[in-house]
């Protein structure tokens, strides 16, 4: 008699992947849209609107522009909406400030003008940063590298002759602007702080890797070039 075997397949890790990466998708239209709905109206939360439509955008411009320019390195974790959990602290300790402030003194919330400025850092910021993705294509990674590929080239034109940071420039000042445009003092402060420091130590992480991938190369540009964040020299180097 003849047995029959049924071989069970597994989905992969990427087909499991997949209905989550259009959820994720989903949500962050779903939110653009509650914003701009938002921003449209003369409600007292015009500019948290601003604010949601800002934020939605950014998670889900990292995802697509990691596609178009390095779909190698595509994941999930693209969407960077679980970046850390002090990101997601970060987030939600503005949103409460935002809405204890505009119980308290609603006038503070109003300020459209300051709104407006945090505005434009934010499109700013966010412009840079997407600059600084598709000018280093493939050779941009959301996590850092610590071996260098057969593929991976130094990048020094277009925005990186500039800064050599430009996308942790953009992130930087997006960040502070989202602060500024809810009008939330308290968390101005600690985000400016906060986001200083990170990329004080991520620059450092980074330039590490870059002098070791990059030698003599990297010196040389380090030299010319700075990191574009205020007060931050990147590694130092024993002459
Ligand atoms: C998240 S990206 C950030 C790039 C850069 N620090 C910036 O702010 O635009 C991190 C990856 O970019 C790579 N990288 C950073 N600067 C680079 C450059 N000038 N040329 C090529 N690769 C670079 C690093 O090796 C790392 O894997």
């Amino acid at each position: 008699m003849q047995s029959v075997y049924f071989i069970k397949e597994y989905p992969t890790w990427s087909q499991l992947a997949e209905p989550m990466v259009a959820i994720r998708g989903a949500f962050l239209g779903f939110a653009f849209g509650c914003g701009a709905l938002l921003s449209v109206t003369q409600s007292p939360w015009k500019h948290f609107g601003w604010y949601v439509c800002s934020l939605s955008f950014f998670h889900y411009s990292e995802y697509l522009v990691t596609a178009a320019n390095n779909p190698k390195s595509l994941s999930l974790d693209s969407y960077l909406l679980n970046h850390s959990v002090e990101y997601t602290l970060a987030a939600v300790s503005s949103w409460l400030e935002f809405t204890i402030e505009r119980m308290l003194f609603p006038g503070m919330k109003q300020i459209t003008w300051l709104s407006a400025i945090g505005l434009i850092m934010v499109l700013i910021g966010e412009l840079l940063r997407k600059c600084a993705m598709l000018t280093a294509g493939s050779n941009f990674n959301h996590i850092v590298q610590n071996e260098k590929s057969e593929s991976h080239t130094l990048v020094t034109s277009g925005v990186y002759s500039w800064f050599r940071h430009p996308s942790y420039v953009g992130w930087f000042y997006w960040s502070i602007g989202t602060q500024i445009l809810l009008c939330n003092p308290v968390c101005l402060i600690g985000y400016t702080l906060a986001s200083w420091r990170f990329f004080r130590e991520r620059v450092e992480e980074e330039e590490y890797s870059l002098i070791h991938f990059f030698g003599e190369q990297y010196l040389e540009y380090k030299k010319i070039v700075p990191t574009g964040l205020p007060f931050i020299k990147g590694v130092k180097v024993e002459p």
